[in-house]
């Protein structure tokens, strides 16, 4: 028997308010999540990709149709689905240390203070800012910023780890280096088995993901296609980038978002 899906969207549609009217950005979206995959979205800009992260994020409403996240329909924001922005949100008046141990003090009640303290320190560790722990983030590089946004969501053990574009303000060695640290901590975390990532980056996209979800144009766009990404873990980029697969998934994506 099929497990069940970790998330089920049914005939999602999104308007936003407009003029005197409304404006329709998505419609009849389906799409179901199993636990365990890495789900890229990719389209043109406005096309209502972060909307559709918002929504299962339970940051804005579901304008029509049913979001189900493990048996229970989504209506609100939950530490079981995280969300990691663009521009790193962190609280610009703490210390790198305190914005994770705030969220790891808010969600990981049944914890004691010393474990809450440990699993703070593990995490910074994981992402290599144990020696910038007193900083504040404007003493911080940009990767450094989204590492520590990163760190803070996985101290939260959700679920599902949302991401819009987390690497999109990064430049190209800093977001590979990321790239390969987020992989890390994902499949190093035993409760973090699934992840959502709005991204524009077609490499990014075939090198993470399982299933690449491509959208039309807006307004009023829905999903495109599907793509399974049938590449083996642990992945090579250096080799991978070079073989015929991964060439084929490329134009196969590039003709997707221009056709
Ligand atoms: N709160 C809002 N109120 C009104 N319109 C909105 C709101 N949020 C987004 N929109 C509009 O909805 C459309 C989709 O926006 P959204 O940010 O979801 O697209 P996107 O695909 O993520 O774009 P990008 O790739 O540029 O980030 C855009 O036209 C945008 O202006």
């Amino acid at each position: 028997m099929e497990a069940a899906p970790l998330l089920e969207i049914s005939g999602v549609g999104k308007n936003y308010p407009s003029g005197q009217g409304q404006i329709n950005i998505l419609r009849e979206i389906e799409l179901t999540i199993q636990s365990g995959e890495f789900i890229s979205f990719i389209g043109h800009s406005g096309c209502g990709k972060s909307s559709l992260l918002n929504m299962i994020a339970g940051l804005t409403s579901i304008s029509t149709g049913t979001m189900v996240f493990d048996g229970k329909p989504i209506e609100a924001p939950s530490p079981e689905r995280a969300m990691v922005f663009q521009h790193y949100s962190l609280l610009p008046w703490l210390s790198v240390y305190q914005n994770v141990y705030e969220a790891v003090d808010s969600v990981q009640t049944e914890l004691s203070k010393a474990e809450r303290k440990a699993l703070t320190d593990a995490v910074l560790a994981r992402v290599g800012l144990s020696n910038h722990v007193h900083k504040k983030p404007m003493q911080l590089s940009g990767g450094m910023r989204q590492r520590v946004a990163i760190a803070r969501a996985f101290a939260v053990h959700p679920r599902m780890l949302l991401l819009d574009e987390p690497f999109g303000a990064l430049d190209a060695l800093t977001r590979g280096s990321l790239q390969e640290e987020l992989l890390d901590l994902w499949s190093g975390d035993a409760r973090t088995e699934t992840v959502v990532m709005v991204t524009h980056d077609i490499d990014e996209a075939i090198y993470l993901s399982d299933r690449i979800v491509v959208f039309s144009d807006g307004p009023s766009a829905t999903i495109k296609e599907i793509i399974t990404v049938d590449l083996p873990r642990p992945r090579d980029k250096q080799s991978l980038m070079t073989s015929q697969t991964w060439n084929n998934l490329r134009t196969h994506l590039l003709l997707s978002l221009h056709c």
